[in-house]
């Protein structure tokens, strides 16, 4: 079995607050809604403005392949409307909507069931004037009397109708109920067989991909949705949700789509850049986040067999790989696979001293790059036996005048010194580690520099010293730009008593 994908990013889509579209923008979705392979786009609602009209028009001239739809009240103004802009489509579809509610019927429409079965039969057979693919909405379906529902599908399907579309408009449906709809229509609508059974819901609760497949499982034929769940409030069942779902749990529902899996992630993509509308990290299958790990356990599940966290692979919609996002609350493994593709090749004692750098750097740096990495591993290289270790700092500056106090360890004593300095605060603390080394140094160039970028960048500083005619370089990276600074002279002094 199969169901057809209906996709209403350029109508319903577009009703997402804030958006709106040019004819270019609409066309360069349309082209790669084709790519993506829907069975339908519906382009617009042409009547609503010349720009729409015309998006629908150059859509209906330019995409050939799936089948075009404009969107049309149950009026003859409408539905001329839609059709001028629609009839060079290969395949055209004029979608006519009334809503079957009782409040929409008396608050909004001000007509009876009576009434607005009446208009529904009109503009179903005027749209078929225009063409043999009709569609009809029973708009806000879900909250309407199921017995008028087969009333108004029976004799629409009669008067023409070739798909009845049963919306969840204002997304109150839950998955068991509207299931449950949909069978009662397919049991009590004589003539049904003559028509497609198609499904649009929205998201009020979340629950408009649970509410389709359950629509899907009970005899919906055709799926309306939007790329990246776009649309009016809460928005629409997004298509990659339902996309990905069947393709998925093909086991248990049995049902394919013709969508092409590989676009699916351009196509998210795209529609975001146009619309201006991100996609939340965390949201299914087109997030940031839907194909990353940065927990150690899962990281770890993850490199010995990728499916032990990963029920889709990355690449089925089109993304190169998966993602190890390296953070504090990584393992040991991820971090050295990362190293490895870095091209660091370490011993087990070289890893775990590194490995307590990065999880140090990771306490204060969310992200951590592949250039923190890299200034991790150089610094590690430029290590050398620390003759004298910095336990602790304190800096406190003020009217230009800095005053610093370092505690530094050599061979377990601890050793404490103050100094100031009309220099700033490196310079002070530059002094008081002279005093402490007793060393007589002198600093020749000092370059501070940020390794990555962003508040939270890591900072690194390169001292020179010279000592008894000889130059010793230091290097030093932390986010605290003092503590790097404190650091790239102790690694130069360190390197003099290595020497000596
Ligand atoms: C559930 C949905 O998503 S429905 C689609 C929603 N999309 C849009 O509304 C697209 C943007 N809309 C617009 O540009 C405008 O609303 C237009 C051009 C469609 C209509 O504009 P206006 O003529 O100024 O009417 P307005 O929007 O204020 O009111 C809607 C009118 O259409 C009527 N109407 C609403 N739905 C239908 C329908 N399916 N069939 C017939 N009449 C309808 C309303 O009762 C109201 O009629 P009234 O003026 O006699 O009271
Ligand atoms: C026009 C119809 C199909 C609609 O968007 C809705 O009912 O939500
Ligand atoms: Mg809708």
């Amino acid at each position: 079995m199969s169901v057809k994908i209906f996709d209403t990013t350029l109508r319903d889509g577009e009703q997402t607050p804030g958006v709106s579209l040019n004819v270019k923008e609409k066309l360069e979705i349309a082209k790669q809604l084709d790519r993506l392979k829907v069975d339908v786009i519906e382009a617009g609602f042409p009547v609503t403005s010349e720009g729409d009209f015309k998006a629908v028009k150059k859509i209906a001239e330019e995409v050939s392949n799936p089948t075009v739809a404009g969107l049309a009240r149950a009026n003859k103004k409408d539905i001329d409307r839609a059709w001028e802009a629609l009839k060079a489509a290969k395949k055209p579809r004029i979608h006519t909507f009334i809503a079957t509610s009782p409040v929409h019927m008396e608050h909004k429409l001000k007509q009876s069931p009576e009434e607005v079965l009446e208009s529904a039969v009109e503009a179903v057979k005027y749209a078929k004037s225009y063409t043999d693919d009709v569609e009809f909405s029973a708009e806000d379906a879900s909250r309407s009397d199921k017995d008028f529902l087969c009333d108004i599908f029976e004799a629409t399907i009669d008067a023409g109708a070739t798909t009845i579309n049963i919306p969840d408009t204002v997304g109150y449906a839950t998955p068991q109920e509207y299931g449950a709809l949909i069978k009662y229509i397919k049991d009590n609508v004589p003539n049904i067989d003559q028509a497609v059974i198609s499904v649009h819901c929205h998201n009020d609760l979340g629950m408009a991909t649970a509410n389709s497949l359950a629509a899907v499982e009970n005899g919906a034929e055709q799926v309306e949705c939007a790329v990246n769940g776009l649309g009016e409030r809460a928005g629409n069942t997004s298509l990659e949700e339902v996309a990905l779902s069947l393709d998925t749990r093909f086991d248990y529902y049995d049902i394919k789509t013709d969508i092409n899996l590989k676009e699916i992630s351009r196509s998210s993509r795209l529609v975001s850049h146009l619309t201006g509308v991100q996609v939340q990290p965390n949201k299914a299958i087109v997030g940031e986040n839907a194909f990353a790990h940065e927990s150690g356990i899962h990281q770890d599940g993850v490199i010995k067999e990728r499916t032990t966290y990963e029920i889709m692979d990355a690449q089925t919609i089109g993304l190169k790989e998966n993602k190890m996002v390296l953070g504090k609350l990584s393992g040991r493994h991820a971090f050295k696979q990362r190293l490895e593709e870095l091209g660091y090749d370490l011993t087990q004692d070289e890893l775990n001293s590194a490995f307590k750098r990065f999880k140090d750097l990771a306490d204060r740096k969310k992200k951590i790059t592949n250039l923190d990495l890299e200034a991790i591993m150089e610094d590690e290289i430029s290590q050398v036996s620390e003759t004298y270790h910095i336990n602790l700092l304190q800096v406190t500056s003020s009217s230009g005048l800095a005053t610093a106090t370092v505690q530094m360890e050599k061979e377990g004593e601890t050793i404490n010194q103050s100094a100031c300095s009309e220099g700033g605060p490196v310079d002070a603390i530059y002094d008081a580690m002279n005093e402490i080394t007793g060393l007589d140094c002198k600093l020749r160039d000092y370059n501070i520099d940020a390794v990555t970028s962003g508040k939270d960048a890591l900072g690194e500083v390169i001292v020179k010293l010279e000592y008894q005619s000889e130059i010793f370089i230091g290097r030093g990276i932390s986010t605290d730009i003092i503590e790097a600074s404190a650091e790239a002279y102790n690694n130069a002094l360190n390197k003099i008593y290595e020497g000596e």
